[in-house]
């Protein structure tokens, strides 16, 4: 297949004498949400780590659009296109929305190098007007003048989906993105992911909440202990027998 945006091969990393990856082969096509789920210490995050360089693998590779990414500095690996949205937002509390999302927008633009903090706020008018476009995708516009430190727990994590979308990522990589919220947040933030999901950017997203996941997945791949057990389209995940035992001890998804 030509559009796989994300090429994940024959990855193992070991802590000590744990595997925490065990020979993980996943395959992202471009425009689609790809869920990886899996019970705790399954290897959920040390596979995200490993995608955005945060961790190296101790063999195998990582190829997005088609380049090797393997071993890459984070900020390299950010600058090519590839963001993650934190499951803490990390805002600036006392800048307003705007300024807020202004920041990354500007320094997508111009690199961390030529990156100017005070230009970056009472900037440019393309950038102002960039960052306006997506809080207004995001319903936060109405907020945009306000400190950030004022928003409730949702919107700050719509916040940082913001200060993410506005860098144009080829990939965007969602950390557990409902955790925490209530049922109303998270079916206003499950709302938001379908529609940038139609403008055809690509997502790979740890969660949970099995509502979450099986409203906006289009497959789903299933860890546990640090291998993929399963790997599909969710009606064919759903009903797998092994899912169900290791996933949930039995219990039903
Ligand atoms: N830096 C580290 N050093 C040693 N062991 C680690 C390290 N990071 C993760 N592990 C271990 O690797 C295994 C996989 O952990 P990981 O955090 O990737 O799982 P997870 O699926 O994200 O879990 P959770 O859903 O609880 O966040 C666990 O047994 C964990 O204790």
């Amino acid at each position: 297949m030509d559009n796989i945006v994300l090429d994940v091969s024959d990855v193992h990393k070991s802590f000590g004498g744990l595997k925490a990856l065990n020979n993980i082969n996943l395959q992202v096509e471009e425009g689609k949400i790809h869920a990886i789920i899996g019970p705790n210490g399954a290897g959920k995050s040390t596979l995200l780590n490993t995608i955005i360089g945060r961790l190296v693998p101790d063999t195998g590779s990582v190829i997005f659009n088609g380049r090797s990414i393997t071993g890459m500095q984070p900020h390299e690996i950010n600058q090519a296109g590839v963001v993650r949205v934190f499951q803490t937002p990390e805002i600036f509390p006392d800048l307003t929305l705007l300024q807020n999302v202004m920041i990354p927008a500007f320094a997508s633009k111009e690199g961390p190098v030529k990156f100017n903090f005070f230009r970056s706020l009472f900037g440019e008018k393309d950038v102002r007007e960039q960052a306006e476009e997506v809080m207004l995708d995001l319903g936060l516009h109405d907020q945009m003048n306000r400190p950030a430190s004022d928003l409730s727990r949702g919107d700050k994590r719509r916040l940082e989906m913001a200060m993410s979308l506005v860098q144009n990522p080829k990939l965007l990589l969602l950390d557990e993105p409902t955790a925490g919220m209530s049922r109303a947040d998270t079916n206003r933030t499950i709302e938001i992911l379908q529609r940038i999901k139609a403008r055809g950017k690509t997502k790979v997203i740890i969660e949970h909440d099995m509502h979450v996941v099986f409203s906006l997945a289009d497959h789903i791949s299933v860890l546990a202990q640090g291998a993929i057990i399963c790997s599909g389209p969710p009606h064919e995940v759903k009903g797998n027998p092994v899912v169900q035992e290791a996933y949930l001890g039995g219990a039903h998804i």
